[in-house]
């Protein structure tokens, strides 16, 4: 099978600090690129798994607003897609969507150059469907990858499983996690070290899934932690999440376990926050919905409140706590413009032209970081 390239561009207007992209639609133009020198140098999340197993869906619901009912129309991918969020996210990584039927025995297909930089390889199984030819894939997929680089974190998606139900779900992982593991063992790969998650775009586990993908590829994250975990210690504040507000992935969280339902209320009070701006906060709709203005306080009928504040062009800090400790509401806003300079000062601003660009505060302009972690918001890695 010969194998091709596919760029896709992310629709934005990101050459203005504070811009959020004019259009929310996905109205992605795919077009055939060269490779170019600063696309090669970005870290990689590469989407593998069988045909149909859900590959494009999972990319086009987190990253380019898909509705999940719409993916039902997505046409099989038949060569491979290069998706480069950088431009909109925090974090500065393209995504690698492989055709189900990729062939790595094709002298086309060259290992070295695909798996080489990359930080994680997400292997997507479809769990409604019979699975014992994506395990055989997944162990030849991961033996392969990790002969090239053993750097790798690598992924398993449980997909699809909105249509099981939750003993169901608990056996299929369980029975996926033995035989991966047990297919690993027994070609000596025991060191290879597989994280599951169980998945679907019809619910947040696909957006919590992607959260803690990305949140292994950000070498500031214990750093973030602790800011957050100070933060909220000194607000009487329950839970708090760092938002890249455009794909609804948290990047850091204080270390308070998640439960899925803090979360979907942040992921919403995000949709709600854009929706109203969007509509009603631009004066000739020409402005962004989301800038270093953006702030948001929503009191809900059970006395909890989630305040939402912007941190940087493309973070939000998304908080949830009870009405009482929001009646020292000072104490939580100076305490936030202290978090917001900590979080400012973990990264210093970077020297691209646009001036939105982040830098690991550690990186200098002639180190050469690990190709592994990614960098954040517009910097090379
Ligand atoms: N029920 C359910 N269906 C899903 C989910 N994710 C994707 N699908 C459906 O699965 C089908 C295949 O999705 P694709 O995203 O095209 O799969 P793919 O892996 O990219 O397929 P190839 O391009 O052929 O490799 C589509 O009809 C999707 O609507 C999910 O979480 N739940």
């Amino acid at each position: 099978m010969n194998i091709q390239y596919e760029d896709t561009t992310l629709p934005g207007s990101y050459g203005v600090v504070g811009s959020f992209p004019k259009s929310f639609g996905y109205g992605v133009e795919v077009s055939d690129l060269e490779e170019s020198p600063t696309s090669a140098d970005k870290p990689r999340i590469l989407l593998m798994g069988l045909r149909r197993s859900g590959k494009s869906s999972i990319q086009k619901v987190v990253f380019h607003k898909m509705s999940p009912n719409e993916t039902l129309f997505l046409e099989s991918t038949n060569k491979i897609c290069k998706d480069d969020i950088s431009g909109s996210s925090f974090v500065n990584f393209q995504i690698w969507d492989f055709p189900g039927q990729v062939d790595f025995f094709d002298p086309t297909f060259d290992s070295e150059m695909i798996f080489k930089g990359a930080g994680a390889l997400i292997f997507v199984i479809d769990a409604q469907d019979d699975y014992m030819e994506a395990l055989s894939r997944l162990h030849l997929t991961v033996s392969r990858a990790y002969k090239v680089n053993p750097d790798i974190n690598f992924e398993v998606f449980i997909h699809k499983v909105d249509g099981l139900s939750d003993d169901h779900k608990i056996e299929t992982q369980r029975d996926i996690h033995q035989r991966a593991n047990d297919d690993l063992t027994d070609a000596s790969l025991e060191k290879v070290h597989l994280s599951f998650y169980l998945t679907s775009i019809y619910d947040h586990s696909i957006f919590e899934a992607f959260s803690k993908v990305v949140q292994k590829l950000i070498p500031q994250l214990p750093t973030l932690e602790n800011l957050l975990n100070i933060f909220i210690s000194h607000s009487g504040i329950e839970k708090a999440f760092l938002f890249d507000v455009s794909s609804k992935i948290y990047i850091a969280t204080d270390s308070a376990p998640v439960d899925m339902q803090s979360y979907e209320l942040c992921c919403d009070m995000i949709d709600v926050v854009l929706d109203i701006s969007s509509i009603y906060g631009l004066e000739d709709g020409s402005g962004s919905a989301y800038d270093e203005e953006s702030l948001a306080i929503i009191k809900l009928n059970n006395t909890t409140v989630l305040y939402l504040k912007e941190v940087t062009k493309f973070l939000a800090l998304v908080c949830i706590l009870r009405e009482e400790s929001f009646e020292r509401k000072g104490l939580i806003e100076y305490n936030f413009h202290c978090f917001r300079k900590a979080i400012h000062e973990v990264f210093e601003v970077g020297s691209s032209n646009d001036g939105a660009a982040w830098r690991p505060a550690s990186s200098s302009s002639n180190s050469q970081p690990s190709l592994k972690y990614a960098s954040l918001n517009g910097s090379d890695v």
